[in-house]
């Protein structure tokens, strides 16, 4: 892949980071969340901790209702069967029909060509944002599996960037690769989240938390690129909270739970890096 331009963006501030936060908590808005069976429970106590309403949903009969009523709607190819897809299909387009944020979380996307074939599908019917780790956005630009599993194992890399950029401007929305440093760009700007730790990659289910955050956020009424990135910095400085005394993997992913709540905007006014 040759190398993408990119200009850049006024950085989200600290205090736009601070609003995004605060609407979040004043507005407790509806996340339907069609995730894995591995992170439900994380999932939908990171979105109470964090002051939003979950609620899972997955039957045929009622997940496409339920997404057109939510303040967004999280779906993420983390556990998928042949049915999902079609759930998924659906619950999206309803999303978008009614005019609400939703994410995909392309989890594992290079781990077989039944994701991907899902994922292309999905796709087609355009979310607001994509948020994945650097593989999966790698994988979804160029096609060509990276990573293992659901682990990325991709570093930072221009390689990386240049995907995302490629990949936003394709799909016409904005894109999220996570990993030590976050990447968020619409295919014009991008924007660096450096909050964050990396006990956050020692635990299952802190990639679909992030997803799930955004989509809190964007549900509260942010737009799609300063959202992401500032729900991104918010769980990243959560996950530094967390880590203070240096917890082992069981008690961080508790403590993150508790920071995740503990967090005031004032706070992330203090505490977001973002850059451009
Ligand atoms: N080494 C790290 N340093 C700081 N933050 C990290 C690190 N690894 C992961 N994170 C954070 O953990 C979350 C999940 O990212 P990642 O591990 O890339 O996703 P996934 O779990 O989907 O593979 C993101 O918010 C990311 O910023
Ligand atoms: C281990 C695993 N297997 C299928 S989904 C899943 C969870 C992935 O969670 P995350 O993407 O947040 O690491
Ligand atoms: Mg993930």
């Amino acid at each position: 892949m040759g190398e993408e331009t990119h200009v850049s963006t006024t950085a989200v501030s600290p205090e736009t980071a601070s609003e995004a936060l605060a609407a979040l908590r004043w507005k407790r808005p509806l996340v339907h969340c069609l995730t894995n069976d591995v992170v439900a429970n994380v999932t939908a106590n990171a979105l109470l901790a964090a002051g939003a309403s979950p609620v899972m949903a997955h039957a045929p009969e009622e997940a496409a209702v339920i997404a057109a009523r939510a303040g967004a709607l999280l779906v993420n190819i983390g556990t998928l069967t042949r049915d999902r897809v079609e759930v998924m299909v659906a619950a999206a387009e309803a999303a978008r029909a009614a005019g609400a944020p939703w994410v995909f979380d392309p989890v594992g996307v290079g781990a077989s060509p039944f994701r991907q074939e899902a994922a292309a599908r999905i796709l087609a019917i355009g979310p607001t944002l994509v948020k994945g780790n650097a593989a999966e956005i790698v994988t979804l630009a160029t096609g060509r599996p990276a990573g293992r599993g659901v682990d990325s194992e991709e570093g930072e890399s221009r390689a990386v960037q240049d995907a995302a950029v490629a990949l936003a401007r394709r799909l016409r929305c904005a894109v999220a690769a996570t990993g030590r440093v976050d990447l968020v760009t619409d295919g014009v700007g991008v924007l660096q989240v450096h909050n964050g730790h990396a006990l956050m990659g020692r635990i299952t289910g802190s990639g679909c938390a992030a997803g799930a955050l955004c989509a809190a956020v964007l549900g509260a009424g942010a737009p799609a690129l300063a959202g992401a990135a500032s729900a991104l910095a918010y769980f990243g400085l959560a996950g530094e909270r967390a880590a203070a005394g240096e917890p082992g993997p069981g008690m961080f992913q508790a403590r993150l739970l508790d920071e995740l709540a503990a967090v005031t905007p004032e706070d992330l006014a203090a505490g977001a890096r973002i850059t451009a």
